[in-house]
């Protein structure tokens, strides 16, 4: 299985077109008004006709009630929608239900204690997504650049596909899905200049990096 690649909190055509140039599998975009890379549902519209099935839209969402959700999927189409809140299993199973779309769900990590909810989540989301947890007085529960201890997920026995995220850049991507063995990596400031501004060399060399651990490591299954 090939490594799934998301760049998360995209907000303009130009840094857009840059991430499915360089061969993203996944873009995020943010649909939470505190967060930087917030998008208003008419710029949402206006980059998910750009994305011309490149890559799976994901539709990024913080404890949305089910209208913010039918604008979203109004708007965007997602072909996924990455639940970063508390949502509860059974709201996971419920936006399912509603609106089909495949759920990636954030799992919030500080301790081996935060793995706990796992076969809940496991139970009804499509993917699951590793995530640093936010401190207490942050603004919001993600895209805060900072890393969580991968080794707590060493020795992970998960049947649902995972990624991680957290602070990852070109320099400890590497490093991330050696000790983590993700199937997938998703950055945001790790890619930016400035909280929400997304740098084009940021985003190719992160992509670069990432590729470069398929590579080695096909090089030495062929060995
Ligand atoms: O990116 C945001 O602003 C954001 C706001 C609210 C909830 C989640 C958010 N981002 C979630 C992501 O998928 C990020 O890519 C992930 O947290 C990693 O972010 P970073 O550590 O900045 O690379």
């Amino acid at each position: 299985m090939s490594l799934l690649v998301k760049i998360c909190g995209l907000s303009t055509r130009e840094t857009l077109q840059t991430a499915l140039d360089a061969g993203a599998d996944m873009v995020g975009f943010v649909f939470f008004p505190p967060s930087p890379r917030h998008l208003s549902l008419e710029l949402g519209r206006d980059l998910g006709r750009q994305v011309k099935q490149r890559a799976l839209k994901v539709a990024l969402t913080v404890d949305a009630d089910d209208a913010t959700l039918d604008n979203i999927m109004d708007a965007l189409s997602p072909d996924m929608f990455q639940l970063h809140g508390k949502e509860s299993v059974a709201r996971l199973r419920d936006i399912k239900q509603k609106f089909g779309r495949p759920v990636m769900k954030a799992v919030p990590v500080a301790t081996a204690t935060d793995l706990a909810v796992l076969p809940g989540y496991a139970a009804v989301a499509d993917r699951i997504l590793f995530d640093a947890r936010a401190p207490k007085n942050a603004t919001r529960p993600g895209g805060l650049g900072e890393p969580f201890d991968w080794h707590l997920l060493e020795n992970l026995d998960l049947k649902l596909p995972y990624m991680v995220s957290g602070g990852l850049d070109a320099g400890n991507v590497a490093e991330a899905l050696r000790v983590t063995r993700a199937g997938g990596v998703d950055v945001s400031s790790g890619v930016e200049s400035a909280p929400g501004v997304k740098d084009p060399e940021m985003i190719k060399a992160f992509i670069r990096a990432a590729r470069a651990t398929q590579d080695a490591s096909q090089e030495l299954s062929v060995r």
